[in-house]
C-alpha cells in the first residue's frame, strides 16, 4: 500500500468531466509519496473506477482499480502516538508504520491534520490457469489544508462519490439514503460444520469494509429459515442471505412460497447464496455464470455480490409429489446420483468429497429402476448462449481469515515495489480496535454497526406456532399428477439406472452437469441413463460430467433432453428421490419450469 499525499494543483469536479467518450471523471487529484520526490500521482475517480497515473520525468504508468472491484471506503485520522514511541527523527524513518484510526476515536494525534482515506479492493487476478482475488487497500491522504476539518471535507467527498458509483446512483455530495440490513439465515450444520466460523472470518469483514449492516441468525433445528421467512415482515430486510448448502437456500425459497404475499416478496427481496455446505450447486453456479473464481470456502466473490447489490432473475420449478408442493432451483433426481446424494450423508464429516467416495462404492453394486419417464420436449434452444468453460480452481493469497488492518499496514515506497499501490498480502494481521466502533468490536460476530446477531435461543417461541403453512405461487398448468399428459409429450417405459433433471449449470461444486443452463432461460435439462449401460461407459460418463464433457454424449443407454416439464412415475415403493438434494417422498413426481420468479444476489459485472 501506498501513501498517497493530496496536492491541490488540479480542480476537483463532483459534477463529473469525460475524460473520452466512455469515462467520465468525477474527481481528479494529484498526490506524492515523500520520498519520491520527482514522481507525482495522478489519481482520477471515474466511471470505470479509480485510476491511478505514476508520472515520473515525463514518462506514465497507470493502473485502474475497476469500479466494480471496489466495495467500499473509509475516511480515517492518524493516531496518536505512545509517549516516547517515533518521537525522534530516526525512528519515523526507520518505521514508515501509519497508525489510523476512526475520526471520532479518542486516541487522535492532534498535530496530524491529514484525513485518510481507505478504498477497500478485491481485484481479480488472471492468469491462464487459474483466477483470484486479491484484497487490496489505497490510501490517499488528504493534507492541502492546515485544518482537519477541511481535509477530511475532502476525502469525505471521495468517499460519497465513491459510495454513489458502488451503488449505481448519480453521484451528489450527499451519501446514498441508509439501506435497509440484510438477513443472514445461517445453518450451523451445513457440511462439516463450518458455517459459522466461514461468516465470521471471510464474510463479515466484506461486508464491514462495505458498510454493509445485517442480522444474523442461526437456524436452531431444519425448517427453521423456511418458518422464518414465511412469518416475519421480510420487506424489512435489503436481501435474504442464505448460509450453508443448498438445503437452506430450498428452506427460504419454499418459506417465500408460502407466503400469501409470495409475489410482492420474491419481486422485492432478492435472496442470495453463501456456500458453506456439502452441496452448493447454486452458489457454483453463479460464480460460472459471472465468471468469478469459485474457491471452496473463500466466500469472497460471493461476499461482494452481498455488498454491492446487484440482482438477477432465477427460474424455479413447480414440483408435485403424491402429497406435495415445493418449488426446486436446482435439481429433481431418481436413481443412482440421488442415492448418491443421500446414502453419502454418513460421510458428511469430510465435505463435498463424499459424494466421490459413495460414488465409487455405489458404481460396483449398480441398481436398476422400473418406471414411466415422461416429458415435454423443447424443440428449438438455438438461442440460449454456448456452453462456458468453468474456470479452474485457484487460491487466493489474499484475506484467508484476517483481514489487513489499517494500523498494521507499512508503507511500500514505489521504488521497492512494481505494484505501487497495492498492499503486500499473504500477511495475517491482528485485527485492531480501531478497525471497529466500540460497539461492535467485542463481537465474536464482527458486526457492522447497526448489526444484530441473534443467537439461537432467541425468539423461539415465536418461531414454534407458526401460522398455518400453506403453498402458493404461480398457478399449475399440468394435468394433475394422477392425469394423463398431454399427446406430444414423450413417453419412456422401462428399466433406469437414474433420471436427473437440472435447471443449473452446476449440480455440486464438481458436477458441470448442465453446461448451457443459464439462471434464467426457461429449460430444464433431462439426463436420462437406461439400464443395461457397462459399469466402464457409466463410469467414464459420470468422470465427464465434472467438466461438462458429458452433455453432447448421446448413445443407446443415455440422452440429454431440454424439456419444459416433466412427470416420473417409479414402479415399487422402495428408491431414492431428490428435490434440490434433499430427499422427498418416494412416488409420483412432476416439475414444470417458471421463469424469472426468484430474484439473486449475482456479483457485478457492470
Ligand atoms: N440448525 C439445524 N439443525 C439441523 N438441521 C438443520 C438446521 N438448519 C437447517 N437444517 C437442515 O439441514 C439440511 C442441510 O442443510 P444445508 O443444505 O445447509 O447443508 P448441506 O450440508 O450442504 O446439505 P446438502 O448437501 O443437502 O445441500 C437442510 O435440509 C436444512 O433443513
Amino acid at each position: 500500500m501506498a501513501e498517497l499525499n493530496s496536492r491541490k494543483d488540479v480542480p476537483n469536479d463532483i459534477e463529473g468531466n469525460y475524460a473520452d467518450s466512455k469515462e467520465q471523471v468525477y474527481l481528479e487529484e494529484t498526490f506524492y509519496i515523500l520520498s519520491k520526490k520527482n514522481a507525482v500521482f495522478r489519481v482520477r475517480l471515474t466511471s470505470k473506477g479509480l485510476s491511478l497515473s505514476k508520472e515520473t520525468d515525463g514518462n506514465s504508468k497507470e493502473q485502474t482499480i475497476l469500479l466494480r472491484d471496489i466495495i467500499g471506503s473509509k475516511c480515517m485520522r492518524s493516531k496518536r502516538r505512545r509517549p516516547g514511541a517515533g518521537s525522534c527523527v530516526c525512528s519515523s524513518l526507520v518505521s514508515h508504520q501509519l497508525k489510523v484510526v476512526d475520526e471520532n476515536s479518542g486516541d487522535l494525534d492532534e498535530n496530524d491534520v491529514s484525513a485518510y482515506l481507505y478504498v477497500y479492493a478485491y481485484i481479480l487476478k488472471q492468469n491462464r490457469r487459474a483466477s483470484k482475488r486479491e484484497r487490496t487497500t489505497i490510501t490517499l491522504r488528504f493534507r492541502s489544508f492546515d485544518k482537519y476539518e477541511d481535509n477530511n471535507k475532502e476525502a469525505q467527498k471521495w468517499r460519497t462519490t465513491i459510495k454513489c458509483l458502488i451503488a449505481g446512483q448519480s453521484v451528489s455530495h450527499m451519501p446514498p439514503v441508509a439501506e435497509k440490513k440484510l438477513l443472514i439465515l445461517l445453518n450451523p450444520k451445513s457440511g462439516p460444520g463450518k458455517a459459522r466460523e466461514l461468516f465470521q472470518t471471510k464474510v463479515a469483514p466484506i461486508l464491514q469494509e462495505a458498510e454493509v449492516p445485517y442480522d444474523l441468525h442461526v437456524t436452531k433445528y431444519a425448517n427453521y429459515a423456511r418458518e422464518f421467512v414465511r412469518t416475519r415482515n421480510v420487506y424489512a430486510w435489503r436481501g435474504i442471505v442464505a448460509v450453508g448448502g443448498d438445503g437452506v437456500l430450498f428452506e427460504v425459497i419454499n418459506g417465500m412460497f408460502e407466503r400469501l404475499d409470495w409475489q410482492q416478496a420474491l419481486a422485492e427481496v432478492p435472496l442470495a447464496a453463501l456456500p458453506c455446505g456439502s452441496g452448493n450447486g447454486l452458489a457454483r453456479s453463479i460464480c460460472h455464470l459471472y465468471n468469478e473464481p469459485y474457491i471452496p470456502q473463500n466466500l469472497t466473490g460471493m461476499s461482494m455480490a452481498l455488498a454491492r447489490g446487484k440482482a438477477a432473475a432465477m427460474d424455479v420449478v413447480r414440483i408435485e409429489t403424491k402429497s406435495n408442493i415445493m418449488f426446486s432451483f436446482l435439481s429433481v433426481g431418481w436413481g443412482l446420483l440421488s442415492d448418491i446424494d443421500i446414502e453419502s450423508e454418513r460421510l458428511r464429516a469430510i465435505g463435498g468429497q463424499r459424494f466421490t467416495v459413495w460414488a465409487i462404492a455405489r458404481l460396483l453394486s449398480l441398481r436398476k429402476y422400473k418406471g414411466v419417464v415422461s416429458y415435454c420436449k423443447i424443440k428449438d434452444i438455438s438461442n440460449i448462449p454456448k456452453p462456458k468453460q468453468p474456470l479452474l480452481l485457484s487460491h487466493s493469497v489474499s484475506h484467508d481469515g484476517a483481514l489487513d488492518s489499517p494500523d498494521a499496514e507499512a508503507f511500500i515506497d514505489c521504488d521497492e515495489n512494481t505494484d505501487v499501490f497495492t498492499t503486500v498480502n499473504g500477511k495475517r494481521h491482528q485485527r485492531v480496535d480501531s478497525w471497529y466502533s466500540v460497539n461492535s468490536r467485542r463481537s465474536a460476530f464482527f458486526s457492522t454497526r447497526g448489526s444484530e446477531y441473534h443467537s439461537v435461543t432467541s425468539s423461539t417461541s415465536e418461531m414454534r406456532s407458526p401460522t398455518h403453512a400453506c403453498m402458493h405461487g404461480p398457478a399449475p398448468r399440468l394435468p394433475a399428477l394422477v392425469s394423463q399428459l398431454p399427446s406430444h409429450w414423450v413417453h419412456l417405459e422401462g428399466e433406469f439406472v437414474m433420471v436427473h433433471i437440472a435447471y443449473q449449470s452446476f449440480i455440486g461444486e464438481d458436477f458441470l452437469f448442465a453446461p448451457r443452463a443459464q439462471l434464467s432461460d426457461g429449460i430444464i435439462w433431462m439426463l436420462i441413463i437406461k439400464a443395461g449401460i457397462s459399469r466402464s461407459q457409466l463410469f467414464s460418463f459420470l468422470l465427464s460430467i465434472t467438466s461438462g464433457g458429458h452433455a453432447d454424449i448421446e448413445t443407446e443407454y443415455i440422452k440429454m433432453v431440454p424439456v419444459s416439464a416433466f412427470r416420473i412415475v417409479p414402479e415399487g415403493t422402495s428408491g431414492t428421490l431428490t428435490v434440490d438434494g434433499e430427499q422427498v417422498e418416494y412416488g409420483p413426481i412432476q416439475g414444470e419450469i417458471f421463469p424469472d420468479i426468484v430474484n439473486l444476489l449475482v456479483p457485478d459485472i457492470q
